[in-house]
């Protein structure tokens, strides 16, 4: 699955809609055992949560705006399929999000592309389940100082801490991204899809009985009035930049 919503492939509601319903379709075909998900934006994997369906919308907006994301993520995290990430780009926050929820990640050792959760730094706060795929992936340690950081980090360093496992040159990716799907579907189906959701189970679950009670926490957060004026001087900020 190739994402191509130029300018950075931020996850709008309409980018989201689209990602569930392409996986659902995958899933229920019988000959999809994995899926590769790259980008067709140069330098940019996903640039993250679009900020602009954070910001000066109505209640409902945001509510229906985190039920999506909420969606996307328990697809992901719980889908049967290999999934692997093969990262061509900077992948900030929900880009992040996208890479850690899969089986494996291998990202281009570009020493300008950054990857991680940077929440933080806008003012806001990963929820608990960004907390728990991460924590999955690289320990508590290393998910606690860089969460509270909000770091976005190099290549090499997210290759250092265990937040992507390989690292290659951009010509080898799609080459190492089939190698390892090839690896990875050698196993049966039934033994490697009951070790995942045994591994995921917990945390899916807690998702699951907590959805209704995430969405209003997220809804509550986000219309705050300081919130959404950090949002705005972000937004601004990233603007300015360009100039
Ligand atoms: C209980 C509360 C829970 C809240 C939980 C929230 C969870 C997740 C949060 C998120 O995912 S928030 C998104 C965080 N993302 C970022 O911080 C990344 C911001 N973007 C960048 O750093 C850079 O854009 C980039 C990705 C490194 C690319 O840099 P580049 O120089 O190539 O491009 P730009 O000129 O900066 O951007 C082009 C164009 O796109 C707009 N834009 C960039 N990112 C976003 C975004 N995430 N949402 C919406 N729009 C975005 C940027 O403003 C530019 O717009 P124009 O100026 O061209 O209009």
């Amino acid at each position: 699955m190739k994402f191509k919503s130029p300018p950075v492939n931020s996850l709008s509601l309409d980018f989201i809609t689209e990602f569930c319903i392409g996986l659902e379709k995958l899933e229920n075909n019988r000959e999809c055992r994995g899926v590769i998900f790259t980008s067709a934006v140069p330098n940019i994997f996903s640039s993250g949560l679009d900020i602009t369906e954070m910001c000066g919308k109505s209640m409902e907006h945001y509510a229906e705006f985190w039920r999506a994301v909420q969606e996307m993520w328990l697809r992901l995290y719980g889908s049967n399929m290999v999934t692997v990430a093969a990262v061509n780009g900077s992948s900030p926050a929900g880009g992040c999000l996208i890479a850690l929820t899969c089986d494996y990640r291998i990202m281009v050792e570009n020493p300008k592309f950054v990857i991680g959760l940077n929440e933080a730094q806008l003012g806001i706060v990963a929820p608990f389940w960004f907390k728990d795929t991460f924590v999955n992936t690289v320990g508590h340690r290393v998910a606690e100082r860089s969460l509270q950081l909000g770091s976005l980090h190099s290549a090499s360093e997210a290759h250092r801490l265990g937040l992507v496992d390989e690292l290659v040159p951009e010509v080898k990716l799609q080459e190492k991204a089939a190698a390892v799907m090839a690896q990875w579907l050698a196993l049966p189906d039934h033994a490697r899809q009951l070790t995942k959701s045994m591994m995921r189970k917990a945390v899916l679950d807690r998702l699951v009985a907590h959805r209704e009670e995430d969405v209003q926490n997220f809804v509550n957060f986000i219309s705050k009035e300081s919130i959404q004026k950090s949002l705005r001087m972000y937004m601004e900020m990233l603007k300015k930049k360009k100039r």
